[in-house]
C-alpha cells in the first residue's frame, strides 16, 4: 500500500500527478489507461471528482509543454540534477506546469512541491533546491517563458519528422496547435443546421458541429439521451463521408469501435457489418449504437478472419495507428509512442488494407483512414499498395466538393488534415485532428 498525503490539501493530487507523469514518460503507459475510473492508477481512483480533474489538468499541461518546461528547468537548475533523479524531475516539472500554465496560486504550488519533496526519501535532500528553483521561477516567470519560446513544444523526434515531411513553418504551426486542448465536435444524424442553432454550436465545413470552449458534461446536452448526435472530431467525421451515396449499400467497417464512423455509415443509409477485435471495445460499440438507436451486425472478431458470403459494395478501414494526429486530446501520445511504433503500425496497416481490398466487388470502394500525421502510415501505405495491385485505383477527393477544406486535400486527391487547420480567431475553437483518408476503387 503506497503512503497517502491526505493530511494536507493538494498534496495527494500533486503526488498522484507526479506518479502518473512518471508512468507516461518513463514507462510509456497511456494516460487514458491510468485515468480510467474503473481500472486506472489506484491513487487516482482514490481521489474525489474535483481532485481527479485537477490531477488530469496538471499531467496534461505538463505533457503538452514538457520540452519547454524541461528547457526552463535546465535554466533554473544550474548544477545538473544527479543522473536518474527522475522523481525530482517529475516534482519540478509538474510544479512548473502549474505555475506557468494552470490557474493555480503560485505560492501554494511552491509550498506543496517543497513538502512533497520533503516527504519522499528519494527527494528529501533536494527540498531546498525545489524551493529555490520554484521561487526563482515566480520572480523570473516572463523572462523564462520568453527564453524558451523558440523551443518546440513537442518532443524532438516528432518535431524532426514534422519538419522533414511538412517543412519548418507548417511543423511549427502544428506543434503550437497541439498546445490548446481540442474543442468538442459533434456529428448529427440529421438536421445539422437545426442542431447547431439548438446547441449554440458552429457548423463546420466538414458537416460537424463545434461547441467551442465547452467544459460541462455533454451527456446533459439536449439531444444526447435521444441519440441525435455523438461526439466525434471534425477530421474523424470525414472518411465515412467519402463513399458518396450509401443508401441500401452493403458496407463493412473493419475497425469499428467505439463506432463514430459505423454510426455515420448507418445514418447514411448503409447496411453495415461492424467488425471489432477487442471484446471491451465491441461492447462499447454496441452500447453506443443502442443509445443512437442505430443498428448494425456487430462481429466481435479479427478482421483477417472476416470474409462475407458475398462481396461488399464498400469497406471502411479506419486502422489502428500511432495517433500522432490526436495530441490536442491525448498529450501523452508523443511520449508513449516513437518511430519504431510508427514503422510497426505501418506494416500492420498495409496487411489490413491488402485484406480489405479483397472484400469488395468490382467497382466497390475502400476508404482507408487513420489519425496519424506520419505519411509512413498513410500516403506511403497507399502508394505501395497501388504500385503492387493493378486492380485498384485511387478515386481523388475533389477540392470543389469540400469548400472550406481545400487545404486539407492533396494534389493526389487524398485527405491530409492537421491540427493547424480550421483555424479560427480563438485557439479554443480552432483545429482538427491530424487524419489521413483516401478512397480506392476495385476495377
Ligand atoms: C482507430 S480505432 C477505430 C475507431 C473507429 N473507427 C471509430 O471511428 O470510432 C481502431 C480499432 O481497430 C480495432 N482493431 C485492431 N486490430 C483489429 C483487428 N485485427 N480486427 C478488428 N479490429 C481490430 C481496435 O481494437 C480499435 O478499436
Amino acid at each position: 500500500m503506497e503512503p497517502r498525503f491526505d493530511d494536507k490539501p493538494g498534496l495527494e493530487v500533486r503526488a498522484t500527478a507526479a506518479k502518473i507523469l512518471a508512468a507516461v514518460v518513463d514507462k510509456k503507459i497511456s494516460l487514458d489507461g491510468m485515468l480510467d475510473p474503473a481500472h486506472g492508477n489506484p491513487s487516482y481512483k482514490a481521489l474525489n471528482d474535483a481532485d481527479r480533474a485537477l490531477t488530469r489538468a496538471i499531467v496534461s499541461a505538463t505533457l503538452r509543454h514538457l520540452p519547454r518546461i524541461e528547457a526552463i528547468m535546465s535554466l533554473l537548475v544550474t548544477d545538473p540534477l544527479p543522473q536518474g533523479a527522475r522523481a525530482l524531475h517529475h516534482v519540478l516539472a509538474t510544479a512548473v506546469a502549474q505555475i506557468l500554465y494552470l490557474d493555480t496560486p503560485s505560492h501554494a504550488v511552491v509550498d506543496l512541491a517543497v513538502e512533497q519533496a520533503n516527504r519522499d526519501p528519494r527527494n528529501r535532500r533536494f527540498s531546498k533546491l525545489v524551493n529555490a528553483v520554484l521561487r526563482r521561477l515566480l520572480r523570473e516567470r516572463e523572462e523564462m517563458l520568453a527564453a524558451v519560446q523558440s523551443v518546440s513544444p513537442v518532443p524532438a523526434w516528432f518535431f524532426e519528422r514534422l519538419v522533414t515531411v511538412y517543412g519548418r513553418e507548417a511543423a511549427d504551426r502544428m506543434a503550437e496547435a497541439q498546445l490548446t486542448p481540442a474543442p468538442i465536435d459533434l456529428t448529427v444524424k440529421a438536421d445539422a443546421e437545426l442542431w447547431a442553432e439548438k446547441l449554440g454550436a458552429k457548423l463546420l465545413p466538414t458537416g460537424s458541429l463545434r461547441l467551442a470552449a465547452f467544459d460541462g458534461s455533454v451527456t446533459a446536452l439536449e439531444g444526447f439521451a435521444e441519440g441525435a448526435w455523438w461526439v466525434q472530431d471534425a477530421a474523424a467525421a470525414l472518411p465515412a463521408q467519402l463513399f458518396g451515396d450509401l443508401k441500401g449499400k452493403r458496407v463493412a467497417d473493419l475497425c469499428a469501435a467505439p463506432g463514430g464512423k459505423t454510426a455515420q455509415l448507418i445514418a447514411a443509409g448503409a447496411n453495415v457489418i461492424a467488425v471489432e477485435q477487442s471484446p471491451n471495445r465491441a461492447a462499447r460499440l454496441r452500447e453506443n449504437l443502442t443509445r443512437l438507436n442505430l443498428s448494425a451486425e456487430v462481429i466481435n472478431g479479427d478482421l483477417f478472419e472476416f470474409r462475407p458470403e458475398e462481396l461488399l459494395d464498400g469497406v471502411l478501414l479506419d486502422a489502428p495507428c500511432s495517433s500522432t494526429g490526436t495530441t490536442r486530446r491525448h498529450p501523452d501520445v508523443l511520449w508513449t509512442k516513437g518511430p519504431a511504433d510508427i514503422a510497426k503500425l505501418a506494416e500492420v496497416q498495409a496487411r489490413m488494407l491488402r485484406h480489405a481490398v479483397t472484400l469488395v466487388k468490382p467497382g466497390g470502394l475502400i476508404v482507408f483512414s487513420n489519425c496519424s500525421l506520419d505519411p509512413l502510415e498513410g500516403e506511403q501505405v497507399v502508394a505501395d499498395l497501388l504500385a503492387e495491385n493493378e486492380g485498384l485505383e485511387r478515386v481523388p477527393v475533389r477540392k470543389e466538393d469540400w469548400p472550406g477544406l481545400e487545404e486539407a486535400i492533396s494534389d493526389l486527391g487524398e485527405f491530409r488534415t492537421t491540427p493547424a487547420m480550421l483555424a479560427a480567431t480563438n485557439a479554443y475553437s480552432s483545429g482538427m485532428d491530424g487524419f489521413f483518408a483516401v478512397v480506392l476503387r476495385r476495377r
